[in-house]
Order: C-alpha cells, then structure tokens, then sequence
C-alpha cells in the first residue's frame, strides 16, 4: 500500500459511525493497537488505551488529538489481575464498553525444549489469562451497550507453528473461549471474534531476529504481502459495526491467504 493515506485507501466505514460510543483498546501505545485507536477516534469513538509504557500511548493520544471522537490512556500491566479489572471498570464508568479490544501480546520464538515453565507461564498470562480477566471484567459494560469483543490472535494459528508452541497454543485457547462466550452471551447481544493477520511490520517485529524472518514468511504468503495496521484496523471497526451485526465465534485470517499458503508454520524448520 504505496499511494496516498494507507488509512484512506482501506476505509470503507462512514464518518460519525462511533459518535457517543466507547471502546478499550489494550497495547494501545504501538503498532496495530495504536493503528486501531486512530481509526475508531476518527470515527467518533471515545477510546481507552491500556499498556505498561505512559511514552508510546501519550504519543498515540498526541496521533488522535485532533479527531473526532476522544482518546484516554492508562498505564495497565494486563498480567496484573487487580489492575486490568480496575482500568476496564473505570474505562465502562467513564464512557461505556461498545467494543473491547484485547489486543496487547506477543511472545518470544523459542524451540518447546527450550521453552521454560516461567517462560511459558508468561506467554500463556499474556495471550490467554489477561484476555479472560478483561473480557469478563467488561461483561456488564458490554451487556447494557450490546457490544462486541476483538481478540488479537495470530494467521495459521489453527495449524501450529514452529517455534511458537506457547503463543499457539494461548491463542488456541482464546479462540475456544471466544467461541463458547459468542454461545454462552449470544442471548446478552454481545458478539465476540477473534482476527488473524499476517505479517505486520510494527516495532515487535524490528529486532534483528524477527526481521530475519520477514523474507522468509512474505514467501511462504501466497499474496507475498505485508497485512498493513489500517487493513486490521478498519477490519476491527467493521466488526463493532452494525454491518457486523451477525458475525459471532469467527476468526477472521487477514493475510494475503497465508493460513492456506505454504506455510508460515514451518518458517524456522531448516
Ligand atoms: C503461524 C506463524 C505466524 C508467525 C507470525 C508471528 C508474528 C507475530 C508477531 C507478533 O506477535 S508482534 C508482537 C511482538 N512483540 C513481542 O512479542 C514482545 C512481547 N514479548 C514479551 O513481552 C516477552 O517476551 C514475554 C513473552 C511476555 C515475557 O515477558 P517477561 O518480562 O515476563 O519475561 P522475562 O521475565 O524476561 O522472562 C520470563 C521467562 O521467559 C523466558 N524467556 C524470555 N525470552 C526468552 C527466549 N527468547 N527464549 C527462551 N526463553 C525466554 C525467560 O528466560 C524467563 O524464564 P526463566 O529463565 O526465568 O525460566
Ligand atoms: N506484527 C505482526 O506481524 C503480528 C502481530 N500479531 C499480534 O497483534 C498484537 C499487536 O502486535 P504488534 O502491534 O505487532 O506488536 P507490538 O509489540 O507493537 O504491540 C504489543 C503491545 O502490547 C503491549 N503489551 C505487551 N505486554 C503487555 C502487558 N503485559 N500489559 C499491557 N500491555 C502490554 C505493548 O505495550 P507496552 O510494552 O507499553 O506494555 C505494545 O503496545 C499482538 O498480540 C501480536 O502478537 C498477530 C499477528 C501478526
């Protein structure tokens, strides 16, 4: 996506569609949780940001101050399980929870054998635990509004995956619990899915190890592209969107059809 404003080239959503709606972002600070506060604030939405760095989410509030909806932020470990249902509650009372955004994670690439249990342990806090205090935490606030959950996962995460034994089988676990909640709250209005990009290029993937990987998993893409923030974003707002009203329990793979491809799963065997 070369020409003109990246965002601007993928909206299809109409402006003032949030106006008087609220949403919790988590990983707000950077890379697609910032991309995706910048498209629900320019839609009317009024945001809080979570993540442990003040820096990166003063910088994103700096990015939106100018939009149409607002955008608040909250210095949040999401691992910290008093913590994270502290900021959820106090986002829900300031402005109500139309949409949460569990969006904060990652992980380190590591052979199992190599994997230790408090190296585990952290991943599976991170990409399962915290995305279940969250989610539960903002249940009433979602409930009065009707609202929808986007839970951040991964492309080819039904498939496995080299290297990534903990993230995968975290983000497996989200996408069991997003579909029995889509069940179990489906009678609440509330609708839960979960988005699996590709590659994007933010700053979690600019170590000299990830990017070392880059090539490797644009060739194993079959569109041989990157997923851009804003593809993800406008997807995000989509399903928050009344254009969404019936979409529950799926995981949606934005990724030039790497899930099908010949493999991202493998990147790492040779
Ligand atoms: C299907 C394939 C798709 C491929 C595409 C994948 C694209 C994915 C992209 C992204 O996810 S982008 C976002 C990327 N950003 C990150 O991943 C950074 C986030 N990572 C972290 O924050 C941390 O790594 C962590 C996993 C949360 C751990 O945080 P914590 O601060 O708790 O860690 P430590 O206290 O340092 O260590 C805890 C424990 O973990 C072990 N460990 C840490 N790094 C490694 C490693 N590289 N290899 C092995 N083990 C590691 C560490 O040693 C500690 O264990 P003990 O030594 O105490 O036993
Ligand atoms: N980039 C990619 O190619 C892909 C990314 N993803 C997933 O998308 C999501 C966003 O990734 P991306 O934007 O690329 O990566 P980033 O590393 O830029 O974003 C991760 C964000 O999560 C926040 N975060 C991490 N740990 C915690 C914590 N314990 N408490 C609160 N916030 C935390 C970080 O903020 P802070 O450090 O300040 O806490 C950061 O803002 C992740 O779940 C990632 O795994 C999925 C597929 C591909």
């Amino acid at each position: 996506m070369k020409d003109g404003d990246p965002q601007e080239t993928v909206s299809v959503l109409k402006d003032g569609l949030f106006k008087g709606k609220g949403a919790v972002v988590s990983g707000a600070g950077t890379g697609i949780g910032r991309g995706i506060v910048t498209r629900l604030v320019g839609l009317g939405m009024d945001v809080t940001g979570l993540g442990r760095r003040e820096e990166p989410l003063a910088e994103t509030a700096e990015a939106v101050k100018e939009m149409p909806g607002s955008f608040r932020y909250q210095s949040c470990n999401v691992r910290d399980i008093e913590a994270l249902e502290a900021a959820i509650e106090e986002a829900g009372e300031t402005h109500g929870i139309d949409l949460l955004v569990n969006n904060a994670g990652g992980q380190f690439f590591a052979p199992a054998t190599e994997i230790s249990r408090r190296g585990w342990d952290a991943v599976i806090d991170l990409n399962l635990s915290a995305i279940f205090t969250a989610t539960k935490a903002a249940y009433p606030y979602l409930k009065s509004r009707r609202g929808a959950v986007v839970n951040m996962s991964l492309s080819g995460v039904e498939r496995g995956s080299m290297g990534l034994a903990h993230s995968i089988a975290a983000r497996s676990g989200v996408l069991g619990m997003t579909r029995s909640l889509a069940l179990e709250w489906a009678g609440d209005g509330i609708r839960l899915n979960c988005l699996g990009p590709g590659t994007v290029v933010t700053s979690g993937l600019s170590d000299e190890a990830a990017r070392a990987l880059l090539d490797g998993l644009l060739a194993a893409t079959p569109m041989h592209c990157e997923t851009s923030v804003e593809e993800v974003a406008e997807l995000t707002a989509f399903l928050a969107s009344p254009a969404g009203r019936l979409m529950t329990g799926q995981l949606i793979q934005i990724d030039g059809g790497a899930h099908i491809g010949a493999g991202l799963h493998m990147i790492g065997a040779a």
